[in-house]
């Protein structure tokens, strides 16, 4: 028989050596258990729920309010989305801390992880507070057009977050898939400078077992190599984000070190920036 296109062993060779629960205390004994967990973890630290942003999705912001965004200047404005954007990742930093086998990592591989995957994560849930049919984002309490966004100048970046956004809602994915999705954009052993690479491995790997598992019980296999495609655009947005990361804290340099939350510091400084004095 032909085999089907998507066979699942295809994708992921079982290794028998590599056992994805070795990790785990004997608590999470099949691959439902990890699925269910990872789900519960997702619903818990979602920030909002999906329900209650599709009552307010036709909550827009007035002209009025509109203006004031686009009369702050370039750093308010920035420093104004730090303070959305921390908080949104803070609840990301939650989920991480009960996907199984994540606290087993060491506390740098931990940072490392979240460093470079927490703001994939906000960008892969705020996907889900979008509202195509008229092209706005919930930021702030409403549903925002890109215009809200113009003191930032960066519309290229805002764009590449819209188009992202557009492309999640394509994939009409579940709250269990994203979930798992979320898991597996966070546990990615080939981020840089990781400890124990191999460790972070078993750990993506089981949580690749969660997804597959999951598209396969839905039956949508056919998912997977388009997830993996969301993956490179998440990464090219994220590089994007961190240029525009750098030429603002050039042009503006105490914003950027002394009024981004202190999140920042930990998450995104890397040694070099520290301004001297500021070793915590
Ligand atoms: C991470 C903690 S930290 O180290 O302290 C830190 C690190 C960097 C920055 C500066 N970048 C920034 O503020 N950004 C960037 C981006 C657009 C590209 C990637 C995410 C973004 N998005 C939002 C945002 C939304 O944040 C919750 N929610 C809805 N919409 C939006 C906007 C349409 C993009 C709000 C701020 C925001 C701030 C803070």
């Amino acid at each position: 028989s032909r085999q089907p296109t998507h066979d699942l062993m295809a994708i992921h060779p079982y290794n028998p050596l590599e056992d994805p629960y070795s990790l785990y205390p004997h608590s999470l004994r099949n691959i439902d258990e990890l699925c269910a967990s990872i789900v519960r973890s997702h619903r818990e630290t979602s920030q909002y729920r999906v329900e209650e942003l599709q009552a307010l999705r036709w909550k827009l912001f007035s002209r009025e309010e509109i203006q004031a965004y686009q009369s702050k200047s370039v750093d308010e404005m920035w420093q104004h989305c730090a303070i959305r954007l921390t908080e949104a990742v803070q609840y990301v930093v939650e989920f991480a801390k009960h996907i199984p086998g994540f606290r087993m990592l060491s506390q740098n591989d931990q940072i490392a992880l979240l460093k470079t995957g927490s703001m994939e994560v906000v960008l892969v849930r705020m996907s889900r507070f979008f509202n195509t049919e008229n092209n706005t984002v919930f930021f702030d309490g409403k549903f925002a057009g890109t215009e809200v966004f113009k003191s930032l100048a960066c519309g290229d970046l805002i764009t590449a977050v819209f188009d992202f956004a557009h492309g999640m809602c394509a994939l009409k994915l579940t709250e269990q898939q994203i979930a798992l999705f979320s898991a597996l954009v966070l546990i990615n052993a080939d981020r840089p400078c990781l400890e124990d690479k191999g460790r972070v491995q078993r750990v993506q790997r089981s949580v690749e077992f969660g997804l597959t598992h999951i598209l396969h019980r839905d039956n949508q296999e056919s998912l997977m190599h388009k997830l993996y495609q969301r993956v490179a655009v998440l990464r090219s947005l994220c590089s994007l984000h961190m240029e525009k990361l750098r030429w603002f804290s050039q042009r503006y340099p105490l914003t950027a070190h002394s009024l981004f939350p202190p999140l920042y510091k930990e998450l995104f400084a890397s040694e070099a920036e520290l301004l001297p004095g500021n070793n915590h």
